[in-house]
Order: C-alpha cells, then sequence, then structure tokens
C-alpha cells in the first residue's frame, strides 16, 4: 500500500548541538535502510520549509505506523497520513 506523508520537524531550539547532530544521523540512517529495501521511494524536500514529502510503500496501516513511530526524529515532527488508491485515467508505466 503506498502513503503520502508530510513531515514537518519541529526541533526545540535549545536542543544540544551533539544531541542534535546524533538525532539527524541516526534518522538519515534510518530512512536510507528504508530507501534501500524500497519502503520508501519518495522522499522530497518541501522547498523553503522544514519539511518533507515522501511517499511510503508498506504492506498495510500497522506497518506503516511502526515504521513512522521508529523514526529518531518521530517525538519532533508534525505528521499527515493520506492513503493513497489507484486512480482510473493512469495509464500504465
Ligand atoms: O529532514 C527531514 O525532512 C526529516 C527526515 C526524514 C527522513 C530523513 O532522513 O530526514
Amino acid at each position: 500500500m503506498l502513503y503520502h506523508i508530510r513531515m514537518d520537524v519541529n526541533l526545540p531550539p535549545d536542543l544540544d548541538p551533539d544531541e542534535r547532530a546524533d538525532l539527524l544521523a541516526r534518522e538519515k540512517e534510518y530512512s536510507q535502510k528504508l530507501q534501500r529495501e524500497g519502503k520508501w521511494p519518495h522522499l522530497w524536500r518541501i522547498a523553503g520549509e522544514y519539511a518533507n514529502f515522501s511517499v511510503l510503500d508498506v504492506a498495510d496501516h500497522d506497518e506503516l505506523h511502526a515504521l513512522l513511530s521508529g523514526l529518531p526524529l518521530f517525538p519532533h515532527m508534525d505528521i499527515e497520513v493520506t492513503p493513497l488508491a489507484a486512480h482510473p485515467s493512469k495509464i500504465e508505466g
């Protein structure tokens, strides 16, 4: 199943710089593992915002929830999920 996700990152301004760097490094490692596994086929920066649009390809809502709640930045993000269904006008390819 495909899901369109918007993630807005809200890191505390007073976060310790080492803690911030560690969080971001772990987030990158986590998301790149899922990208390599084909579960995170799109990851786009929203221009001008500390936010991204992503498309995740997972089995069901439960896997989606597990994946999202495992994000190192999860406690610092607002996440909006839109489930995607097939469009009848879409051509193959
Ligand atoms: O910077 C972001 O948009 C948050 C994020 C999600 C996956 C990743 O590597 O960073």
